[in-house]
This record gives C-alpha cells, sequence and structure tokens, in this order.
C-alpha cells in the first residue's frame, strides 16, 4: 500500500516554500503526485534577513517569525491537500526543513526556525523536523543532507554521476559506483546574483541570468572572490549566508570597485567557476552532470557550466524523473519517512559524523 508524505522545502534563497505530496511504496520507492509553490512576501523574506546577522531582541524576533513561518508551511500543505482532494489523514507525515538563520557546526549547533508544534496543531498532521542537529551532535556538518536522498533516486550501477544543486548555496553530490558518496557545499549558488539585483533593480532574481549577460567579468574582482578560504578548503564542509552575504561583497567591493553589471557577470561566473572546480576536483570520474534547484532555469549559467566543463554531459534531474524544482522538498519528504520508520538517513561520509544516524524531531498530530 501506498504511504504519502508531504515535504516542505525553504531554503537559502528564501524565496518561497516548496511543497510536495510524494507517494511511496512499500520497497521505498517513490513518486511525486503534485507540488504546490508559496512565495513569500517581501516582509517575510526581510524579517528572515534580519535575523541573519545578530541583533536587538532576536530571540523573541526569531520566535514570532517562526510562528508566522508554520502559517505559510500550512497554506503550503493545504494547497497541496486541496489540489489532490486529500483530507489530513491521508498523510503520515510532513518533512518540514524549516528556515536556516544560522548555521555553526564549528560551534556545535545550527538553527532551522519554524514552530512545528503550532504546524502540527494548523494541520492535524504528524510533522518532522530539525533534521541537521543530531549529525552535527554526532560530530558532522548537518549539512547537506541531500546526497543520501540522491543516492536513492539517481545513483547508477555502472555509470559514475554528479548531481548539482543550485539553490542559494549549490552543492555537489558524487555518485560513483562501488566508491563513498561525496557530497559538500560548493559556495554560493543564487543567493549573492539575488542579493546584488535585488539592492540595484529591486529585483527578487535575474530571470535567465539576462543582467549578468549584459556584463563583463572582472578577472580582478574574480581572483579577489575566489581566494576566499572556503573553496580551497577541504572536505567534510558546508556554508551558508554566515559567510556569504552582500557584507562579504562589499569588502571585496571596497578594493576592487566594478561597475554594478560586471559585479552581476562576475557573481555569475563565480558559482559557474565554483561547481565546475568541485566537480573537476571531487568529481573528476563523472561524464553526467544533473542540475537541479533554481539554479537550473538560469540559461547563462547552464551555458558556462557546459563550456567549463567540456568533458562532461550536462543536463537535469527532470532527465532522471524528478523535476528540478521537486528535488529538495522531495528530500525532505523522504527524511521524515526515514524518522518514521525509524531508519539512518543521513551519510557520515559526506558530513564528517562519527555514523549513521536517524536524523530529525517528531511532533505527533
Ligand atoms: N528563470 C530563472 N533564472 C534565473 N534564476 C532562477 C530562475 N528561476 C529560479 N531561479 C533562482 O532560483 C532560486 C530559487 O531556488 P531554490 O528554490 O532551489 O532555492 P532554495 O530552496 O532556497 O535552495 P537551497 O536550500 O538549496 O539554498 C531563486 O531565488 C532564483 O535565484
Ligand atoms: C544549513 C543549511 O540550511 N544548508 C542548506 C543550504 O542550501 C543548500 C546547501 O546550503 C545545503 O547544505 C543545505 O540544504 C540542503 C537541502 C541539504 O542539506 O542538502
Amino acid at each position: 500500500m501506498n504511504e504519502r508524505f508531504i515535504g516542505l522545502m525553504s531554503g537559502t534563497s528564501l524565496d518561497g516554500v516548496d511543497a510536495v505530496l510524494v507517494a511511496f511504496d512499500a520497497e521505498g520507492g517513490l513518486a511525486v503526485q503534485a507540488d504546490f509553490f508559496l512565495p513569500y512576501p517581501l516582509e517575510v523574506r526581510a524579517q528572515v534577513l534580519s535575523l541573519q546577522p545578530a541583533g536587538a531582541n532576536e530571540l523573541d524576533r526569531a520566535a514570532r517569525l517562526g510562528c508566522v513561518l508554520a502559517g505559510y508551511y500550512a497554506e503550503a500543505v493545504n494547497g497541496l491537500l486541496k489540489a489532490q482532494q486529500l483530507t489530513p489523514d491521508a498523510i503520515c507525515a510532513i518533512g518540514c526543513h524549516g528556515q536556516t538563520i544560522r548555521h555553526a557546526p564549528q560551534a556545535g549547533y545550527t538553527l532551522q526556525i519554524g514552530n512545528l508544534a503550532l504546524l502540527a496543531e494548523l494541520t492535524g498532521i504528524d510533522v518532522a523536523g530539525d533534521f541537521r542537529s543530531r549529525d552535527i551532535a554526532a560530530g558532522g556538518q548537518g549539512a547537506p543532507l541531500v546526497p543520501a536522498f540522491h543516492q536513492q533516486l539517481f545513483a547508477d550501477a555502472d555509470k559514475a554521476r554528479a548531481i548539482v544543486n543550485i539553490g542559494g548555496i549549490s552543492n555537489l553530490t558524487r555518485l560513483t559506483p562501488g566508491e563513498a558518496v561525496v557530497g559538500f557545499d560548493c559556495g554560493p549558488g543564487n543567493m549573492l546574483m539575488d542579493a546584488w539585483i535585488h539592492r540595484h533593480q529591486g529585483l527578487a532574481y535575474d530571470q535567465d541570468g539576462a543582467w549578468a549577460a549584459q556584463g563583463k567579468v572582472s578577472p580582478a574582482l574574480l581572483a579577489a572572490m575566489l581566494a576566499e578560504p572556503y573553496f580551497a578548503a577541504p572536505i567534510p564542509k558546508s556554508t551558508g549566508r554566515d559567510l556569504f552575504d552582500l557584507d562579504w561583497l562589499d569588502v571585496l567591493l571596497a578594493k576592487h570597485p566594478t561597475p554594478a553589471v560586471d559585479v552581476q557577470a562576475t557573481l555569475l561566473e563565480l558559482t559557474a567557476v565554483t561547481i565546475a572546480e568541485a566537480c573537476l576536483k571531487h568529481a573528476p570520474a563523472s561524464r553526467e552532470l544533473y542540475l537541479c534547484g533554481g539554479g537550473a532555469f538560469n540559461r547563462v549559467l547552464r551555458q558556462r557550466l557546459v563550456v567549463l566543463l567540456p568533458a562532461v554531459s550536462v543536463s537535469d534531474t527532470a532527465t532522471l524523473g524528478l523535476p528540478v524544482h521537486q528535488v529538495e522538498a522531495a528530500a525532505f519528504a523522504w527524511l521524515a519517512r526515514q524518522l518514521v520508520c525509524r531508519q539512518n538517513s543521513s551519510l557520515p561520509e559526506v558530513t564528517g559524523a562519527t555514523g549513521a544516524r536517524v536524523l530529525g524531531a517528531l511532533y505527533p498530530r
């Protein structure tokens, strides 16, 4: 009998909530039955961003915003249920990522806000969340978690494959037959491009990379960006807005003043180069690269990856049966199911933890 789970992803891009309804068969095989996207209003996005750096009254602001976010998560769940004409009792559990406002595995914690008790109350469905903390408690990075799901879904018995998610941050999964999975955050995905076009044009993102395509890459600025120690740091590693934000960029721009349009071109190139270098260094045998996440829609970025990786065929996960915008949310449905079944869902070879663990916390309805 099929079991239905809902996955909710609200990632570092802060664009909104991606929701999917996933049916699992008894063997764990899955099919996405529906998806739904609920954009955040600008003020929600601004409130999440304002919690990124330490600030006045932040505990109260984070807890209040967590309640607001639960409302959006519930709305996304209801959107799915309505479209599929389902009632809450048709769903085993919701897997909810929450909204990362701090990620500090070196300090022993990561923080995803979103009031999960309230989400259980609002939906009448079991809610699973806080998937990263247990891996950090076991000595890991707590991120990226999705490589375990990529392995389940996209690994091939004969072919070495690489999967790259381009969300706010980009992350690579290497799936080589007979070898341990490798996975880590490459660096900024869309996050800096989004922030820069928002500052200069008030837009949420640079559609298809069109503004970036009008500029020229500044070699000096690109070199200064690539000198960031994170890029050469050994794996396991993970990152976020804690490091890559407009303050990071402004420090570099103070030394390398650059026209705004050329900054956008250089940021796109940074994303492309760091992904390509991650593939060449950590997945050299992979002749197939599958993109997912919103950045897979960025035509200019994709073209740069094709040029930078001439020996690799670049496509996206839709080719493997899962549309690019569904992958991360589906991963959180899978994480919820693993928790409900008390099955491990972490890959210690990816995160650096001392062992595999059952991830997450459960809020029964
Ligand atoms: N047509 C497009 N052209 C360029 N960029 C796009 C396009 N469509 C979406 N994007 C980018 O994708 C982003 C959303 O991606 P996604 O939903 O994967 O992010 P996320 O869930 O926050 O991811 P993560 O958790 O991996 O950081 C947008 O903010 C935008 O930058
Ligand atoms: C701490 C955190 O929220 N990390 C996110 C972020 O967004 C992309 C990348 O950085 C990845 O490490 C992770 O999300 C995905 C879902 C993951 O854990 O695989």
